[in-house]
């Protein structure tokens, strides 16, 4: 198996182009290619397929196997991947999702060359049983969840995968490590849920740390950042565009009034071509 090396702000992947169809072992692949001691590394195997209903299809399955059903900087690392190799010209395309659809992609580029993409990442989803939450409300906002006797207040977003927003005093320092797999896996949410600790800068400047679903610790999550901003607006606490800060560097986000979608827009980059060879 042929594959390239790619991150989005240090969220890495291993990328697969070619294939026509998710392989049936995808799964195990993920699992063993995502491994840091016996395989590539990453934290999610990225297959490039085509589709009937865009440029392409992404699909991708996290580090422990399971499927996601988006995934932001991958999404960037896909739209460089197809750009830089010459898979398609001029600077939009479109890249089909399993959870959020059909996304509309502009990219940036300097010597022909992607320097940033910007994803145009459709609307959130907020009603509290699609995101999905046990909570039958029309937004789950600063809501109660309950862990090992402490009580944090979330809002809930989905993307397309499913967050759990929470503010707390510096995210930057915040033990996310312990608290992250508890809230990743409480009955709240019944697909089980990604977890950002934000913490507010400015109107326009918040710091973010992520626990990812099925990834664990993470450098970055596109998905989690747009979750981020949309939260943050609905807690009154940052304007409709605004940077997050990540532990992998920035994103730049923007929950747009008319048509009620986010944009993201941040960097991608090739690191190495490899042959897999188990
Ligand atoms: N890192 C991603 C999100 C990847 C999927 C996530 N772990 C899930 O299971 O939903 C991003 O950049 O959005």
């Amino acid at each position: 198996m042929q594959f390239t090396k790619m991150n989005g702000l240090g969220n890495d992947f291993v990328i697969v182009f070619g294939e026509q169809q998710l392989p049936a072992n995808a799964a195990e692949l993920a699992i063993a290619t995502c491994n840091r001691y016996f395989g590539i590394g990453a934290d999610g195997l990225v297959y490039i397929l085509p589709s009937t209903q865009a440029d392409f299809m992404m699909r991708i399955i996290n580090s422990d196997g399971s499927e996601a059903e988006q995934c932001g900087n991958a999404i960037r690392c896909v739209a460089k991947y197809v750009s830089d190799r010459g898979y398609v010209s001029g600077d939009e395309l479109t890249i089909e999702t399993l959870g959020a659809g059909v996304q509309r992609v502009q990219l940036n580029k300097v010597d022909g060359v992607v320097t940033t993409v910007r994803v145009d990442m459709g609307k959130p989803i907020l009603q509290g049983l699609q995101v999905p939450t046990t909570i039958d409300q029309e937004t789950v906002v600063n809501h109660p969840i309950e862990v090992e006797g402490v009580t944090f207040h979330f809002t809930a977003v989905s993307m397309g995968n499913p967050h759990c927003v929470i503010y707390v005093d510096d995210a930057t320092a915040f033990d996310f490590n312990t608290w992250g797999p508890k809230l990743e896996v409480h009955p709240l949410f019944p697909r089980k849920t990604n977890v950002e600790f934000v913490s507010i800068r400015s109107r326009d400047y918040t710091d973010m740390r992520v626990w990812e679903r099925g990834a664990g610790p993470t450098l970055a999550c596109g998905t989690g950042a747009c979750a981020t901003l949309v939260a943050s607006v609905l807690n009154g606490k940052t304007d409709r565009a605004a940077t997050v800060s990540l532990a992998g560097g920035e994103l730049f986000i923007e929950w747009n009034e008319e048509d009620g979608h986010v944009y993201m827009t941040g960097p991608s980059e090739m690191v190495y071509d490899g042959t897999w060879l188990k």
